[in-house]
């Protein structure tokens, strides 16, 4: 199957060129052939969006699952090969599409390729089979359009019909028997099935090319419109031609520039006119025509066969030709390794004298270098004679500077010196009066001695009077520190008896407290103070309801508007006190539980009584004189 499926592709490339010469070898239009496929797959499938130089590996990518060439076969003939599901794609329904796709191409009689071709083969082979499918169903290399097989007749008279469409076209879609000659003729031209002969292959691009099969169109119209005339009666009815055409016609040669697709066409219709008559005998004079143009027909297609004799012979010629250049170049290629083994002699002849002269121009190169060093050395020495020269110059210039110098260092020596001997009189005339003055300094001193001496006698004679007051002195502090430790001796025994009495005071302070609160206790821990408020200023003329102010306490009330006993009530408190007592009598008896409160206990004080009874009046004037208190204390 492979070696079939290569021999199709060989072949198939010769049918999609459909050019000038078929046979011509397609390496020269593969690049614009690689172009108008992706373009045509583009067009098919535009969500393909392949780039015009899509690399092999992406197209491989892009078909190797097969559902991308079952998508073009559908296109191109829907229904041809059942996709898989979208939802349901896995690993195995990629294969499965794969097959399914080759499995159409060996139905459809097109070469196809290997699976393993279209894993890690060549491309070439995958792409050719794209190629044929293209010619296939594209015979005009255009874009696309979905080609009608269905009706042979719209078809018949396509030039580029496909091979089985023309099959099915002469031998009849349905089956039905059209006639012994239809018969022979579809026999002649179908003979086995066209995928599994090579020879068929061939016959059928003999019979599509138009320009080996069919004469021009300017030799058409040089004959006439003779046969287009029963071209056109190719709806009509041929038993109804008359005689003398049918002679004239084919008398003339018009049969032999007619298209073989005209020629076919007459076939057809008269096999059809002949179907639809049924048992009605042709005439003689169509039969005849049929005959003739079955004639041509066969003329034709051995003609081609012919002429693919001839190309394949001269295609062996051909390959004879090649096949003795290779024997040539083979035999050159011997002949060259002796060649080779001279030149390689001749070369290494060549490397000793390049060897040679490189060491020649090294030898050159090293006296050339020496001169070169020479110079420097030359130019070197001349530098230095200068820099020697310089330098002489410059010594003999210090020389001089330093003559100079040591000149006019001899004569401010010699300046020097006079004025050294000059100071040295002034200095001996100097000292001379020094001696002078430290003598009568001297003299100066023995007096001013003489003078300290008795100053010193008095001084310590002073001293010795100073100690004497100072230890009468001491004497006296000492007394007096003795009569002063007795006096703090006394204070001593009078603080401590101070601090007795205070210890004493402190005792009696506390007991007086512990007395004080205990009097407050027994004054009674509650106790209830009433106090009658005077009339106030606009309240004058009114008469009082308080009918007596006990001294213990008691308080009796009279209501004027109720009798007996409800008319007169008498209370119990610690304290009444009248309208006429002052706030100082009330401060008075609450100033204890002031001490009370300082020494720690609690106190609580509250005034209870109607609106305007004075509550606010006795506790303010009462703080107040709390305050005049303290200030008093
Ligand atoms: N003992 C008093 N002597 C003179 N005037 C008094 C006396 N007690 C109260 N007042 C006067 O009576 C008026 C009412 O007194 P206060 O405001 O103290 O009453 P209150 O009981 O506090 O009233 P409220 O319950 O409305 O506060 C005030 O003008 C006050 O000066």
């Amino acid at each position: 199957m492979d070696g079939q499926a290569k021999v199709y592709g060989r072949l198939n490339r010769l049918d999609v060129s459909g050019g000038a010469d078929v046979f011509e070898p397609a390496s020269s239009s593969n690049a614009k052939q690689r172009e108008a496929l992706v373009e045509w797959l583009n067009s098919l499938l535009p969500n393909l969006s392949l780039s015009i130089n899509v690399s092999d590996e992406k197209l491989r990518t892009l078909l190797i699952d097969g559902t991308v060439l079952c998508q073009i076969l559908n296109r191109l003939r829907p229904g041809s090969v059942t996709e898989c599901d979208d939802s349901n794609r896995t690993s195995e329904s990629h294969s499965e599409s794969l097959k399914r796709f080759l499995a159409a191409m060996d139905e459809m009689g097109l070469p196809r390729f290997q699976v393993s071709d279209l894993e890690k083969g060549s491309m070439k082979i995958v792409l050719e089979c794209l190629l044929t499918i293209r010619a296939q169903f594209m015979p005009n290399g255009g874009g696309y359009s979905v080609p009608n097989t269905s009706s042979p007749k719209t078809s018949g008279g396509d030039a580029s019909m496909s091979w089985k469409s023309l099959v099915e076209h002469i031998g009849g879609g349905d089956g039905s028997p059209r006639g012994e000659s239809s018969r022979s003729y579809l026999s002649a031209l179908c003979g086995e099935e066209r995928r599994k002969s090579l020879s068929e292959s061939k016959f059928q691009h003999a019979l599509r090319s138009p320009v080996k099969a069919e004469p021009s169109a300017a030799l058409i119209h040089h004959v006439g419109h003779k046969f287009h005339e029963v071209f056109q009666l190719k709806q009509g009815c041929y038993a109804d031609l008359p005689a003398s055409k049918i002679t004239e016609m084919m008398k003339s040669n018009s049969l032999d520039n007619a298209p073989t697709q005209s020629l076919l066409s007459v076939v057809n219709g008269i096999l059809d006119e002949s179907i639809e008559r049924k048992n009605v005998e042709i005439p003689h004079r169509v039969a005849c025509l049929l005959r003739k143009v079955v004639q041509e027909i066969e003329r034709r297609i051995s003609t081609q066969a012919e002429h693919l004799r001839t190309q394949n012979n001269l295609f062996k010629a051909r390959e004879e030709k090649y096949q003795s250049r290779i024997r040539v170049l083979e035999a050159l290629a011997t002949g060259t390794s002796e060649e080779t083994q001279n030149v390689t002699n001749q070369l290494q002849q060549m490397k000793a004298e390049k060897t040679t002269m490189e060491e020649k121009k090294k030898v050159e190169q090293d006296v050339v270098r020496l001169m070169k060093e020479k110079d420097d050395h030359y130019h070197e020495i001349a530098a230095l004679k200068q820099e020697l020269e310089r330098a002489r110059k410059t010594y003999e210039q210090q020389c001089f500077q330093m003559e100079t110098g040591a000149k006019r260092a001899q004569q401010d020596l010699e300046e020097r010196l006079k004025e050294v001997v000059q100071l040295l009189t002034e200095s001996k005339s100097r000292v001379k009066e020094l001696e002078a003055y430290s003598e009568t300094k001297c003299q100066r001193w023995n007096k001013k001695e003489h003078i300290s001496q008795i100053f010193t006698e008095f001084q310590l004679g002073a001293l010795r009077e100073l100690r004497f007051n100072s230890q009468s002195i001491r004497q006296e502090i000492l007394e007096t520190r003795k009569s002063y430790s007795e006096e703090f001796n006394c204070l001593g025994v009078k603080i401590e008896a101070l601090e007795n009495a205070s210890e004493n005071y402190y005792a009696i302070l506390s007991e007086n407290q512990k007395l004080h609160n205990e009097l407050q206790e027994l004054k009674g821990n509650i106790r209830v103070y009433c106090r009658v408020r005077p009339f106030l200023s606009g309240q004058k003329g009114r008469q009082t309801i308080v009918e007596y102010i006990g001294e213990n306490g008691e308080l009796v009330v009279v209501n004027a508007s109720k009798q007996g006993k409800e008319g007169r009530r008498s209370f119990k408190f610690n304290k009444v006190y009248g309208p006429a007592a002052t706030q100082a009598e009330v401060f008075l008896d609450t100033q204890p539980l002031i001490q009370s409160v300082l020494d720690g206990y609690s106190v609580c004080i509250f005034a209870y009584g109607q609106t305007g009874s004075g509550k606010t009046y006795t506790m303010v004037q009462a703080l107040v004189f709390d305050n005049l208190f303290d200030i008093s204390l």
